[in-house]
């Protein structure tokens, strides 16, 4: 007998300007998984199309999207994959530019492993997943969840925390053990209750440009140049200015001065200027009064993408963008893109 289902998660834009780390937005592109059970082998048959589809590991113990979901099944007592089961992955979400497509494929993960587990998981319990996975909740939360989201991350007790803590490796091991070695012990179950959000309004009449470099950049290479520490002056830059816009996002008329201001960021874009050339252009010389209908420019999560928010005009905003990074040597390609709503899972 087959049975279907159809796994559905948006792309996430992190931080937008001043919410590092704090604040993401779900966006109109699709990672869609087409999960068949009914085929006849021993271990999940992945394919791919789209985006990554020429350089995403097949093997369901190497791909990161099967790896979570073995993660999810072995914390709640199934030993690996169920048999014969096919997954085909259709991706609109580029790598490593921004957009959020590891957390979209840690998100697929976690709603994979609990369909085929059974296991009912409370969008609450998935967000615990994915936080043992990807360690910051902007993304995934959006992702889950759909809108402009603001998550927070608990502070656990020591236990908590020790378990919260354990390295990715153990998390995710690439199984299967070598021939001769046990399976070994359960993985890390996440601590309860690790992520927190809240929903913010959002302008229906504001879409979200986003320009996309052709390069891509890794988010762990984009946060190694980031420095440890703060001054007050900038912790308090971004603070005033995150409070403001996540309000100012869901006001009619949107102010286009108040959010260009609000979108400003003082704690990761300036040090991410060296790994994208061009971003000090983009953020200064482009504004509300030179390109009517922009509300604010930020680089989209830790980048390359840029991130315009506008009413209209969009074709300006962005040819004006393309202009800058062709300046530079950087073919781009752009998208006018909605908010989208939050994961979905559909027989
Ligand atoms: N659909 C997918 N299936 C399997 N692996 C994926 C998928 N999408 C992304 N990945 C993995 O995640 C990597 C990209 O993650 P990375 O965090 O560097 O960038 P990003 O998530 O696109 O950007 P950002 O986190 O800034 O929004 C890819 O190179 C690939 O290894
Ligand atoms: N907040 C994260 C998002 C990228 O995944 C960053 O900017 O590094």
């Amino acid at each position: 007998m087959t049975n279907s289902f159809i796994i559905r998660v948006p792309a996430t834009s992190a931080n937008i300007g001043p919410g590092f780390d704090v604040v993401g937005l779900s966006l109109s592109l699709y990672l869609t998984l087409t999960v068949t059970i009914g085929e006849t082998s021993t271990l999940p048959v992945i394919t791919y199309s789209g985006e990554g589809a020429d350089e995403v590991p097949l093997d369901p113990y190497h791909n990161l999207m099967t790896r979570v979901a073995l993660y999810v099944l072995r914390c709640n007592g199934h030993r690996t994959f169920p048999p014969d089961l096919s997954i085909h992955c259709d991706n609109q979400i580029p790598f490593g530019r921004g957009l959020g497509s590891s957390g979209a494929a840690v998100i697929a993960g976690v709603l994979l492993g609990d369909s085929l587990g059974k296991l009912n998981l409370s969008r609450e319990r998935m967000l615990d997943y994915a936080l043992m996975v990807e360690r910051h909740p902007d993304n995934v939360t959006a992702a889950l969840v759909g809108g402009f989201v603001g998550s927070y991350l608990r502070e656990l007790d020591p236990q908590a925390t020790e378990a919260a803590q354990v390295p990715l490796s153990e998390v995710l091991p690439e199984y299967p053990p070598d021939a001769g070695e046990d399976w070994g012990l359960s993985p890390p179950v996440p601590p309860l209750g690790i992520g927190h959000y809240v929903r913010f309004k959002w302008n229906s009449s504001i879409k979200a440009v986003a320009i996309i470099p052709r390069f891509e950049l890794s988010t762990a290479k984009a946060r190694a140049v980031l420095p440890e520490s703060y001054s007050r002056k900038d912790l308090v830059f971004n603070m005033q200015r995150l409070a403001v816009l996540t309000t100012a996002l869901g006001q009619t008329p949107p102010d286009p001065e108040l959010i260009f201001e609000a979108m400003k960021d003082r704690v990761h874009q300036p040090y991410r200027k060296t790994l994208i050339p061009g971003l000090p252009a983009v953020t200064s010389l482009i504004t509300p009064a030179s390109h009517p209908g922009l509300l604010g420019i930020c680089l989209s999560g830790a980048g390359p993408t840029i991130l315009a928010l506008a009413t209209h005009n969009f074709d300006s905003i962005a040819g004006k963008i393309q202009e800058i990074f062709q300046q530079e040597q950087i073919e781009v390609d752009w998208k006018i893109l909605e908010v989208a709503g939050g994961s979905t899972v559909n027989s």
